[in-house]
């Protein structure tokens, strides 16, 4: 082998009891695409930040070039030709393009604006180095993250699970610009926890277990179940057969509902009709952007409806439009929010205390008093049911790795049993293992007559799980697609407004 770009030996870094990576050795060559694989919690973040100078290590060395290096800031290590795109971005939505870049990189505008449409080009990365971000798709933001951290110049890009957030549309266009910055002579460092992509774009992959490396392979010479086997330790469980749908009450029913929000950057609603009955799935598929944050709000009760727009969103068979979040769980409505640390749990509270927010009417209270015995019993048992891997119940819940958060919060909502369940991504950022645990256990809810609703990006999930799937595109909902009766190329079509054009085009 070549000799390496970046080469660590035993790297450990622990974080109070949790042992994050333990003599870790990783060797990443010149020019190629090299995986991390790893279930939740296996330590992958942990060791990119250490890799770009967020956090530095207890034990063990970094080599760069074949010069041992201490980082004490990412600054250095953009200095030395480290760069790396975060899993949650970090441009301000109020500025350009450019001034976005100009935060991090140096030069005249002028100069900059040229920079930006030469990269764009070269690297098929467009975007419009004077449009405002917060006007921007996620796949073009993603691009302005690229191409800002392309300016300095990099040797070394890492990129944090980069295609969660894209349309499939986009991922294979993401996938073309990375093999042509490798042949350009630049190394990547990719997370994800799409084992198939993983072995179409990466020349080489560590995988990590617990902190652990388990295995260096070229994941080109071994199929996605093989894969899947390093890293959980065990063969994947099968999908959980559907029963036949129920014909069940309606659990939630939307009609004709128009929504124009305040703000000028949300995305209005048009004329949206929705019916989800018990013991079915219906799944919103669609790119981020197109009014799902707003349709999410006006179902959780986080957005009401004024008071004179009656008959719009029915739940148990009430009108509930004008309730607020909590009659809507009194009812028996539990939600799973998109964004978890903002509104799905509170980052600095324990996990006992982020149980009491939505589960404190299951007995978790007493005479107004926070019942410490049950609410630590109710917080132990999703921890165990839904496999959070974390210290206890005490531990805070920013502590917590992002997919490990996550099943806790799917856990919570789904323990308290309810008649509707409406989840915003199930499984982002979960690992397969645990994402297939999640979605049997959302299909053996809908088979005991659960009424559920799915909005996911990922169209493979919405398939397994959905009977019917609506997709939002605009602000405004197709009419319901049978799932077995459609394909993921036809629901594809929607997400992109290319089914509309078309339909337009026709008439
Ligand atoms: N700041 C922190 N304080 C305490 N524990 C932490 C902190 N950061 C990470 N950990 C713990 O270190 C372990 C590894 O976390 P890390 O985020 O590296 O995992 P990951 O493999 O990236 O997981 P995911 O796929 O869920 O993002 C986890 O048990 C996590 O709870």
């Amino acid at each position: 082998m070549t000799a390496p770009l970046l080469s660590l030996r035993g790297i450990s870094k622990s974080y109070g009891e949790v042992r994050a990576n333990q003599g870790v050795d990783l060797d990443v060559a010149p020019r190629s695409i090299h995986a991390i694989l790893g279930e939740n919690g296996a330590g992958k973040s942990t060791l990119m930040k250490l890799i770009y100078g967020v956090e530095q290590p207890d034990d063990g060395t970094v080599a760069w070039q074949g010069e041992i290096l201490s980082l004490a800031s990412p600054a250095e290590a953009r200095r030395k030709g480290i760069g790396m795109v975060f899993q949650h971005f970090s441009l301000f939505e109020t500025l350009t393009v450019v001034e976005n870049i100009q935060l991090v990189v140096q030069g005249r505008k002028a100069d900059l604006i040229d920079r930006v449409k030469a990269l764009g080009r070269d690297f098929g990365l467009e975007v419009d180095p004077l449009a405002d971000v917060h006007a921007l798709s996620v796949g073009e933001r993603q691009r302005v993250e690229i191409i800002r951290c392309l300016m300095t110049d990099p040797k070394l890009l890492i990129l944090d699970e980069p295609t969660s957030v894209l349309p499939p549309q986009s991922v294979g266009k993401l996938f073309e610009t990375l093999r042509r910055l490798r042949d350009g002579g630049v190394s990547i460092l990719f997370i994800s926890h799409k084992l198939d992509e993983i072995r179409a774009i990466c020349d080489r992959a560590t995988i990590l277990r617990a902190g652990r490396v388990t295995g260096n392979v070229d994941p080109r010479e071994h199929d996605a179940h093989d894969l899947a086997r390093m890293m959980i330790g065990r063969d994947m469980p099968e999908p959980m057969p559907a029963l036949p749908r129920s014909g069940g009450e309606k659990q939630l029913e939307i009609v004709g509902l128009d929504y124009r929000p305040d703000d000028p950057f949300a995305v209005p609603l048009s004329n949206i009709s929705l019916t989800v009955r018990a013991g079915e799935i219906l799944g919103i598929a669609g790119i981020s952007g197109n009014g799902q944050s707003e349709l999410s709000a006006l179902i959780s009760g986080e957005t009401r409806l004024p008071r004179e727009a009656t008959d719009r969103i029915f739940m148990m068979g009430q009108d509930v439009g004008t309730f607020g979040a909590a009659a809507r769980r009194r009812l028996g409505f539990a939600f799973v929010p998109e964004d978890r640390l903002g509104r799905g749990a509170v980052p600095e509270m324990s996990l006992v205390l982020n149980s009491l927010l939505t589960a404190h009417p299951l007995g978790l209270k007493r005479h107004g008093l926070v019942d410490r015995a049950k609410a630590a019993a109710f917080t132990k048992d999703c921890i165990r049911q839904y496999d959070v891997r974390t210290p206890g119940p005490e531990a805070e819940a920013g502590a917590l790795s992002g997919g490990n958060l996550q099943k806790f919060i799917v856990g919570r909502e789904i323990m308290l049993a309810p008649r509707l369940l409406f989840v915003a991504q199930p499984t982002w950022g979960v690992d397969i293992g645990a994402a297939s645990a999640i979605r049997r256990r959302l299909v053996a809810l809908r088979n005991e007559g659960m009424a559920i609703l799915v909005i996911s990006e990922e169209l493979e999930e919405l398939f397994e799980l959905c009977d019917f799937i609506q997709v939002l595109y605009h602000g405004t909902l197709s009419d319901p697609l049978v799932t077995r009766d459609t394909r993921p190329e036809e629901i594809g079509r929607y997400m992109i407004g290319a089914h509309s054009a078309a339909a337009k085009a026709l008439a």
